[in-house]
């Protein structure tokens, strides 16, 4: 990839490659958008087959979360960390320490919080050397674990799509196709077995299935086939890019809507889904529980407040179904245009002269 293009292209601000031989530590924390505020995004870790994959996918979520952040209503721009590594094996107190020291130099430019393969204890030791940092032990006074909130907007939001696809918004009696059963649709999946729902899943680890299995009731599947069952609704909950050329053929189901950052691999399929009348709720729509969650310890963390903000994934969803109908364009450009509008006009807000400036994170 060549970066200063690609970061040209989709318009970037920053990229931060963070190195501490000591003790391991090999950071990239993208900064996409800061229009809006600080770069608030989680961390991931992963064992990334290159540094090339490491930095593109550092770059893609940071964009994500501009947008996530602008259409959830957030004054917050978009960014991203990845930390190449094996979260099972290549942590410790040192690296997380290390990566705090990173952020901390940042001066707030970036506020991190948890992702794929990261916990509330690690953020917790990134605290030791940074407040600009969410996602803390709830002892802290923070709203700890976002994966539960980020599951109950993800329900939220599957309850809107069946309205738009189905005339009602209950889900007692859909089969629901769950693609890896993790830290935020595991919890998904309980909202749905509450409802009544059917549940499909898949996932690498034998354990969470056999749980769900258990639990749930849930019918278990392999990797490959979770595609093409047959079902009502898709929810990819794993990794991004499952909506692609080879799986769009497959898939049977009517609705789209997971848990997963950038389902869509590239634009064109969202496109392809759209003229065959999938109802397909955007990604970072429906997923932004979890940012929300922490984005309201900023103001000092008041859970009601935050959940309230929560239970409007509905509305946001609706809402883009609106445009996608009003526009005749694919949900996922509706999307796009609703943050990208709010991002301009706070751009013009925003380029009235204020003296000594005012910052969210003053309030803290
Ligand atoms: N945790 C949160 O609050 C938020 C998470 N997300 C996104 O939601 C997704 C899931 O996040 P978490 O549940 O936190 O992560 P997680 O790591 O707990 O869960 C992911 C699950 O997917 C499974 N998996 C990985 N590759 C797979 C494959 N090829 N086929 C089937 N299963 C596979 C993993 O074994 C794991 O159980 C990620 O894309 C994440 O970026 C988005 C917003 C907030
Ligand atoms: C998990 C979050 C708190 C933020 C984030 O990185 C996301 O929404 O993808």
């Amino acid at each position: 990839m060549e970066i200063f293009s690609y970061m040209e292209k989709y318009d970037y601000e920053q990229l931060v490659i963070c190195q501490d031989k000591e003790s391991g530590l090999k950071a990239i924390i993208a900064i996409h958008d800061t229009t809006l505020g600080p770069a608030l995004g989680g961390t991931r870790m992963w064992t990334y087959d290159s540094e090339a994959d490491a930095i593109e996918d550092a770059l893609r979520l940071a964009k994500g979360m501009t947008y996530k952040n602008a259409a959830a209503g957030l004054n917050l721009g978009g960014g991203k960390t990845v930390i190449m590594g094996d979260p099972k094996k290549d942590k410790s107190e040192e690296l997380f320490r290390a990566f705090g020291r990173y952020i901390q130099g940042l001066n707030g430019r970036y506020i991190t919080a948890e992702d794929v393969g990261i916990n509330v204890a690690d953020m917790d030791l990134v605290h030791e050397e940074t407040d600009y940092v969410t996602g803390l032990s709830p002892a802290f006074g923070s709203s700890g674990d976002p994966s539960p909130v980020t599951a109950y907007g993800v329900y939220r939001a599957m309850k809107a799509a069946a309205k738009e696809a189905y005339g009602s918004d209950s889900l007692e009696g859909k089969v629901v196709a769950v693609q890896g059963v993790g830290n935020v649709a595991y919890k998904m999946c309980r909202y749905l077995h509450d409802e009544g729902a059917k549940l499909i899943v898949t996932d690498i680890n034998e354990e969470a299935v056999q749980s769900a299995v258990e639990e749930f009731g849930a019918e278990a599947v392999g990797t490959e086939e979770i595609y093409s069952v047959d079902c009502d609704i898709y929810a990819p909950c794993a990794l991004g890019a499952t909506i692609n050329d080879e799986t769009i053929p497959q898939l049977k189901a009517k609705v789209i809507v997971g848990s997963a950052n950038n389902q869509l691999k590239e634009n064109r399929h969202g496109d392809q889904i759209h003229e065959m009348g999938i109802v397909y709720a955007p990604d970072y729509v429906v997923n932004s529980g979890g940012v929300i969650n922490v984005a309201d310890e900023l103001y000092g963390y008041n859970q009601e407040r935050a959940m309230a903000k929560v239970e409007k994934i509905y509305d946001n969803v609706m809402a883009v179904f609106d445009i996608s109908r009003r526009d005749n364009i694919p949900t996922y450009q509706a999307a796009d245009r609703m943050a990208e509008e709010r991002i301009e006009k706070m751009r013009k807000t925003k380029s009235t002269f204020l003296q000594n400036g005012h910052h969210i994170l003053s309030r803290r």
